[in-house]
């Protein structure tokens, strides 16, 4: 591979520099460069590559609403450059089987790197540990194992996970909801679930589980990551666990940073969620709790589900909304023109912290001479109109479509090659 000059960028949002590619590494950060090739960065923000932690792909199983290609192309034009694809896929990503082929899908069709979460029970069914080893020295290298969809609710299967995962240095990533206490659920538990008339989703159902897990994780001294928080109550247990040094990360999606339950009002499926859209002071929660650390990283819950399961009456329509192509503008709009976190600390939660959480290497690095060319170029000063028929998706249910929000992303690198140039998809071939 020859060397381009990826010109007139500025890193994290300060001054423009040209930044030299060469082999897949960025050679030199100047001005002034110059190379075989130029593409022009239009005095755009830089970030490094994002990473999601938390991406529903669907493949094997559910190829209607997403595959390894569609959601790897959404990721790519989100500006993702590595995905974590959950487990409950069908047949469930249990066995070293079944990541390594979603993990060969993603290096097939190299729109972005996708790493593979392992369930933490066989079938995500809560009874009996997957073959946790054999997934994490699988080709895939699984590192997070979540059952996600699924609460491991059982405390004792729990504890067994996280002391079972110590051996190589993995991490549990739980969806915390209490079974019992959701029976039925379809809202947020309030005022509101009751003038509706739908079986409420209480606070208390995902406060109970992240305390137990944080006590769990603190005696068996592991790594706990809490999927999806969304409660008030929430960020306060987790901040005291950091408190006390127990190793907990925690993550929100771009929905519960925007979106409330006053939505539901419409009995419109598009905004029924797992969790659900909370109230407006869970809302300001979850932002303080991602300005201040508590919170460590955005990501996506990016959930697919064909016409047929979101457009029909909310009782039984699926949880679940479309998110890899909206979060950095969701991001953008909750956090960053709110002046609640810079671009510096975007990078860190959406691309740095979730790449450590995870344990990939080559993703959420600095930009910086020697590292891996896994970038997004930005431009935050467009806006857009969310057009749902526009998404790479093969799934429609984005909660925004029709709403303006702002950015763009206007190219996405991964390891020096183009995946999205002038906000389309690039080419499509597999990882030299
Ligand atoms: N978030 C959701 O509402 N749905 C997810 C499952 C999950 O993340 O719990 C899905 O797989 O559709
Ligand atoms: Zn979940
Ligand atoms: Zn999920």
């Amino acid at each position: 591979m020859s060397t381009f000059i990826l010109r007139n960028v500025r890193p994290f949002g300060g001054d423009a520099v040209d930044i030299a590619v060469t082999d897949g590494l960025i050679t030199e950060i100047g001005t002034g460069l110059s190379g075989e090739e130029v593409v022009d960065g239009g005095g755009h923000l830089v970030l490094p590559g994002l990473v999601d932690l938390h991406t529903h792909l669907r493949e094997p199983g559910r190829e209607d609403a997403e595959t390894v290609r569609t959601g790897s192309q959404a990721a790519a034009l989100g500006g993702f450059t590595c995905v974590h694809a959950m487990a409950n896929t069908d047949p469930v990503a249990d066995t070293a089987g079944v990541v390594e082929q979603v993990y060969r899908l993603g290096v097939e069709h190299g729109y972005c790197d996708v790493q593979p979460v392992g369930a933490v029970t066989v079938g995500l069914a809560g009874e009996r540990l997957a073959e946790l080893g054999a997934m994490a020295t699988s080709a895939a290298g699984v590192r997070v194992f979540s059952d996600d969809g699924k609460c491991v609710s059982d405390a004792v299967l729990m504890r067994r996970a996280l002391e079972y995962v110590k051996a190589f240095d993995g991490v549990i990533a739980q969806h915390a909801q209490e079974p019992r206490l959701t029976e039925g659920a379809q809202m947020n538990e309030g005022p509101l679930s009751g003038e509706l008339g739908l079986t409420g989703w209480p606070a208390v159902a995902e406060e109970a589980i992240i305390a137990r897990d944080v006590l769990l994780a603190e005696h068996v001294g592991s790594r706990l990551h809490v999927c999806h928080l969304s409660t008030r109550g929430s960020v306060e247990i987790v901040r005291w666990a950091k408190s006390r040094g127990i190793d907990v990360t925690a993550e929100v999606t771009p929905h519960h940073l925007l979106l409330t339950d006053d939505l539901v009002r419409s009995y419109d499926p598009i905004y029924k969620v797992n969790p659900p859209l909370r109230s407006p002071d869970d809302v300001q929660a979850v932002r303080e709790g991602l300005a201040d650390g508590t919170i460590d990283i955005v990501a996506t819950d990016h959930a697919p589900h064909p016409m047929e399961d979101k457009e029909c009456e909310w009782n039984v329509a699926a949880f679940g909304m479309l998110g890899l192509e909206t979060a950095l503008s969701v991001v953008q709009q909750t956090m960053v023109d709110t002046g609640a976190i810079g671009w510096e600390r975007v990078a860190e939660a959406m691309s740095a912290a979730p790449a450590r959480i995870g344990r990939v290497s080559g993703h959420g690095r600095p930009l910086a001479v020697g590292e891996p060319a896994n970038l997004v170029v930005y431009d935050p000063t467009a806006r857009r109109t969310v057009e749902a028929a526009a998404s790479a998706s093969l799934s429609r249910n984005t909660p925004y479509a029709g709403l303006e929000l702002p950015g763009r992303v206007v190219a996405t690198f991964l390891r020096g090659r183009a995946t999205v140039l002038d906000g389309a998809l690039f080419s499509e071939g597999a990882l030299s």
